[in-house]
């Protein structure tokens, strides 16, 4: 290379350190400011062995080298700084033809330098491909993110997050389809507020009573099987949901709720368990019905008609014709055995009610607890001992026939509570919520005067009305003499199919015998008069036995007897039927059957008569 202005300009565009170097005289002719940086000082016009650490011989064949071969290139020389700090350098000779000088262009390769730019150079290689991984990783988790949300948003359950303070951090599809809001409208919002405000039933639901809350406290997966969740029209859905608690590097970040709407379901479910209630129910009254009717059949046997030719049977029977068309309530009134219950039954029968049952209600005798229970029925647990639900009489007489016996006993505080159904047309069950509404009709049978009760104070004005919008009455057989023959014949003949009796015959003497007789157990006693004879006869003679001698001597021949001689009389055979049954009312043997009553008539009249163990008990 010519020393020339091309040298000059190599040396100034020479990417390395270079020094143009005058070999003779050892001097640095010129350099570029690479050079001057590395050695840290100028160096034009310096000489090169100050900053030169390897031997002056060694640079000498260096120099040499170059000149020989044009170019030479060596890694041993050493060199330091204008400081002296060492340089670690490879030096490239270049050997520059001229015509005066040797001179030699000397450029140096860093090696501390090019060492550092590896280093760096690697390291930024080492972070270009950490940063594509992370790219990589980025892509993965926004993949991975964005199938979840398909995933989440497909899901039929409703699924939402919420962080530690409970405001929403995710809401899918299905949840906002369910509840009515966007998630745009939660998001960042506190839930519970929003859609888990109140229960079910109306009343506040305070957030550290809620169960998401709790899984949150105790770590703890939560699942509720009956709750609502409010909607944002303001309506609630019922819905059943799992809460799961989150955490993040074992710190608690939230939880998720996933959600079902069972609102159908539930409703689904209520309405079988109420048709399931409902069948048993009808079961249970079905039951009872059948228990029922099957004793008033058995006690209603004889009630296949009514006999009589008397002007008062004619009348009872139009009476129950034309009453049986209606739904009137009825209070049929007469002395005991007179044929009350049978004419109920005859109205029953009569009437459009006939396939419903007619359920029988003795009044006497019970307190007002056993009469509420028996007619109004109870629900399970109502009071100790009602271990199942109960249907009342009122509910079994539902579209049929009540009948009240013996109506004037009833307990005055019951008197209130029926006057009260009949005026509201309800009643409810004891222990039960609801109302039952009263659809039957009513008829009531009394041996007392009942209005005569009510002027006495013992009955319920207004129940009487209500009870005796149709008055009917039974008049003692005493009083029709003519129909004593067909009701004797009706029972003999009755009796003797029944137990399968050869046939008897009533003779004119026995006609006679049963006209003398005052019957003051009406037709209950003829019938048991005839009934007994029957059995004795065998097909024989009929002989009747009364209990009250028809003809006494003592009797006061064609005297009139007043009201208070005849109850006084009464009373008295009733001191001397208890005496003969030795106290004993009911069953064989006992005064009910020895007068032909009713063991229930027999009981209330000891009690009207206010009679005592003292009086029949004489031994
Ligand atoms: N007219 C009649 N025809 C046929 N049988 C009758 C007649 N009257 C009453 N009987 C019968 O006499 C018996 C007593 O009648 P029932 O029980 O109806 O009387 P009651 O007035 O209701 O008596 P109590 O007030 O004592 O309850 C029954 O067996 C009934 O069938």
């Amino acid at each position: 290379m010519n020393c020339d202005s091309d040298i000059l300009a190599a040396l100034a565009f020479s990417p390395l350190p270079t020094i143009l170097l005058d070999t003779q005289a050892d001097r640095i002719a010129d350099h570029n400011a690479e050079a001057a940086m590395l050695f840290n000082t100028r160096l034009r016009n310096k000489n090169l062995s100050p900053f030169l650490t390897s031997a002056a011989t060694e640079m000498a064949v260096f120099l040499d080298a170059v000149i020989h071969f044009g170019r030479y290139i060596d890694g041993t020389l050493g060199f330091a700084r204008d400081d002296g700090s060492p340089l670690r350098l490879q030096t490239y000779g270049t050997h520059i033809k001229s015509s005066d000088k040797i001179l030699v262009m000397l450029g140096f390769l860093d090696l501390d330098a090019q060492d550092r730019r590896n280093a760096q150079a690697e390291q930024e290689a080492h972070q270009r491909a950490g940063l594509m991984q992370w790219q990589n990783i980025y892509g993965f988790f926004r993949e991975v993110e964005m199938q979840n949300q398909l995933i989440l948003n497909a899901a039929g359950e409703g699924i939402y997050g919420i962080n530690a303070e409970g405001k929403a951090t995710f809401v899918n599809r299905a949840a906002q389809e369910m509840l009515g809001w966007d998630a745009a409208d939660l998001i960042g919002r506190e839930l519970h507020s929003i859609i888990h405000h109140h229960h079910l039933n109306g009343e506040l639901f305070p957030s550290h009573t809620c169960p998401i809350y709790k899984s949150f406290r105790r770590d703890e997966t939560v699942r509720v099987e009956d709750d609502a969740f409010w909607r944002k029209d303001g309506k609630p859905i019922l819905v059943e949901y799992v809460s799961t608690p989150i955490y993040d590097h074992g710190v608690l970040a939230g939880a998720v709720v996933i959600f079902r709407d069972v609102t159908e379901r539930k409703d689904n479910e209520k309405k079988l368990r109420d048709a399931l209630a409902e069948v048993e129910n009808l079961r249970v009254q079905l039951e009872q019905e059948n228990d029922y009717l099957l004793t008033e059949i058995r006690s209603v046997r004889s009630h296949t008609g009514i006999v009589g030719r008397s002007p008062s049977v004619r009348n009872l029977a139009a009476q129950i014709d034309l009453v049986a068309d209606t739904n009137t309530n009825v209070l049929v009134t007469g002395a005991t055995g007179t044929g009350k219950s049978l004419t109920v039954s005859a109205i029953h029968e009569a009437s459009a009610r006939r396939k419903r049952p007619l359920v029988k209600v003795n009044c006497s005798d019970v307190s007002l607890d056993q009469l509420e229970q028996e007619l109004f029925g109870y629900r399970k647990a109502a009071f100790r001992g009602a271990t199942r639900d109960t249907v009342g009489k009122l509910t079994l007489a539902q579209n049929g026939t009540l009948h009240l016996d013996e109506v004037s006993d009833l307990p005055k505080a019951f008197q209130a509570k029926l006057a009260n159904v009949l005026q509201e047309q309800k009643y409810r069950r004891l222990g039960d919520v609801t109302d039952i509404p009263v659809k039957m009709t009513i008829i009531s049978t009394t041996n007392r005067d009942l209005a005569a009760e009510v002027q006495a104070g013992r009955f319920r004005q207004d129940l009487f009305f209500e009870l005796s919008v149709f008055p009917m009455r039974c008049e003692r057989l005493q009083d029709r003499p003519e129909d004593i023959p067909y009701l004797a014949k009706h029972f003999l003949d009755a009796t003797s199919r029944r137990l399968r009796l050869p046939p008897t015959r009533l003779s004119k003497a026995n006609i006679e015998a049963l006209l003398a007789y005052p019957w003051p157990g009406n037709v209950r006693e003829l019938e048991n008069v005839i009934e007994r004879a029957a059995i004795l006869a065998q097909g024989g003679k009929l002989k009747f036995e009364f209990h009250t001698r028809a003809h006494d001597d003592t009797d006061t021949g064609d005297a009139v007897l007043s009201d208070a001689d005849l109850r006084a009389r009464e009373r008295d055979n009733l001191i001397r039927c208890l005496q003969r049954s030795n106290g004993k009312v009911s069953g064989s043997g006992g005064a009910a059957q020895l007068l032909g009553l009713a063991p229930t008539t027999v009981y209330s009249r000891i009690k009207s008569f206010a009679i005592t163990q003292a009086e029949w008990d004489t031994v």
